[in-house]
């Protein structure tokens, strides 16, 4: 054990009891480089206790002990002995968070060159390269909204990294938003406010990542609403994610709603099929694995929920046909996959999609199964009909079947219709949205 390490343990232990100590912070395995320390976990649970509740003060304690801002992570996986780099055995998040008072809390991993343009995120996509290009000046805040799993965060940080390609010395602080909480937490304990304060105002940008977590938090709303004017005012770059529309997150407070509004709010939606194949390819490509098409077009048709189940199917396709010096063909994938892909292909079957869309508007399943044509039926239908050609693989005629026995050309219709309206109706697309990530996660 290093020096550092044994010293910064020594001062938690002031802090936490014998048993968390004993529990979460002895296992761990710590190597140390230029560029900061890893923490190695033995599993992902330690792994995510350690970063949500021991990451801020461990990084204060490194912070003290080396005069200076340093960089930690979490992994989970263990030390290698010869250089002292460890090797992940498992991740929970497809890539490594950082934690500092430093700029080295952003993910070089996370470019926008990397990202998989497609309908569901161009805008995204465009809105955070804008903010890159233009700090606290194109639009403050910016806040990405969405489902898990679908590039948020990616964008998040490829704003900071790119916004630090131009400016090398800007100074930026990512942290999820449980890290806020906990540094404000431990900052009111220990009388250090002004030094919390200080830290989240001195930054020409501030990313917090998931910021429902803020919803019922009454004191850290309170500290967030003060940090977020303040760098407003500064014209200081603050760019948010959250898992829904933040109008929609229970328990946060109506004036930092209305804050959050007074950027640009722009929804990642879960990517199309294209994209999703796109995306597939474009991870393996960046592995050096070469994907069979057919491989990919099965995984991205089986796989609709969010992009990081794709990615962690691919990266057990990789790690198998590695492990067993095989070449990824779609029998491997189909034998490897096969669990996965069942229960991904289970999940949606059109009565769940016609309940679940029955169930949304406040319909019975027998008006919409019926010939009835009113709006308020007609469009939930189209709705249900759009949805089952989109996650299922059943074909028109068995659609329309499966709709009380309608023609195909209705269907296709129907698809068209949605398809267009999910451009131009703004509440349309919201329900489609919410529709797609109920029946998929
Ligand atoms: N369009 C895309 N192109 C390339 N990679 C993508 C794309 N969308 C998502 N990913 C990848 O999917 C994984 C999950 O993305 P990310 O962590 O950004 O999701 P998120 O929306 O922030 O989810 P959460 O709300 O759970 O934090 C990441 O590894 C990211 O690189």
């Amino acid at each position: 054990m290093s020096e550092l390490w044994r010293r910064c343990l020594s001062r938690l232990e002031a802090e936490f009891s014998a048993e968390d100590l004993h529990t979460y912070l002895a296992p761990l395995q710590v190597s140390e480089e230029e560029s900061g320390f890893t923490l190695w976990a033995p599993n992902a649970y330690t792994m995510e206790t350690v970063r949500e509740r021991f990451l801020a003060p461990i990084v204060e304690v490194l912070e003290h002990l080396c005069d200076g801002p340093v960089a930690v992570e979490v992994q989970v996986g263990a030390r290698s002995p010869d250089r002292g780099v460890g090797k992940p055995a498992t991740r929970t998040r497809t890539a490594p968070e950082r934690v500092a008072g430093s700029d080295s809390s952003l993910d070089p991993n996370y470019t926008f060159e990397n990202f998989v343009e497609g309908k569901s995120n161009q805008l995204g996509k465009a809105a955070a390269t804008q903010v890159a290009m233009n700090p606290g000046r194109a639009y403050n805040p910016l806040l990405l909204y969405g489902g898990t799993g679908l590039g948020k965060t990616h964008l998040m940080h490829a704003a900071g990294n790119l916004m630090r390609a131009n400016k090398p010395d800007v100074k930026i602080l990512y942290l999820r938003s449980e890290q806020f909480v906990s540094g404000m937490v431990r900052a009111l304990q220990q009388k250090g406010m002004d030094d919390f304060k200080r830290r989240f105002r001195s930054v020409d940008a501030l990313l917090i990542d998931d910021i429902q977590f803020f919803a019922g938090k009454n004191t850290t709303q309170e500290e967030f609403f003060h940090t977020f004017n303040a760098l407003f005012e500064g014209k200081q770059q603050i760019i948010l994610t959250c898992d829904r529309y933040p109008k929609e997150v229970d328990n946060l407070e109506p004036r930092l709603k209305s804050r959050l509004g007074w950027g640009l709010s722009v929804a990642i939606e879960p990517p199309d099929f294209e994209t999703r194949a796109a995306i597939v390819l474009a991870k393996a490509q960046a592995k050096g694995v070469e994907l069979p098409e057919d491989v990919a077009t099965l995984m991205a048709k089986r796989m609709r929920s969010n992009v990081r189940d794709l990615e962690g199917a691919l990266n057990t396709l990789v790690a198998r046909a590695n492990f067993e010096g095989r070449r990824i063909s779609s029998e491997f994938a189909q034998e490897t996959l096969r669990d996965l892909l069942t229960v991904h292909a289970q999940a949606i079957t059109i009565p769940n999609i016609q309940k679940t869309v029955a169930d949304y508007y406040q319909l019975r399943l027998a008006d919409l199964l019926s010939k009835k044509r009113s709006r308020s039926i007609a469009r939930p239908r189209q709705m249900a009909m759009g949805l089952a050609k989109e996650l299922t693989e059943h074909s028109l005629p068995e659609i329309g079947d499966a709709f009380g026995g309608r023609d195909h050309t209705t269907v296709l219709h129907a698809c068209r219709t949605i398809r267009d309206l999910r451009e131009t109706d703004g509440k349309l697309r919201q329900d489609w949205e919410k529709l797609v990530r109920t029946l998929t996660e």
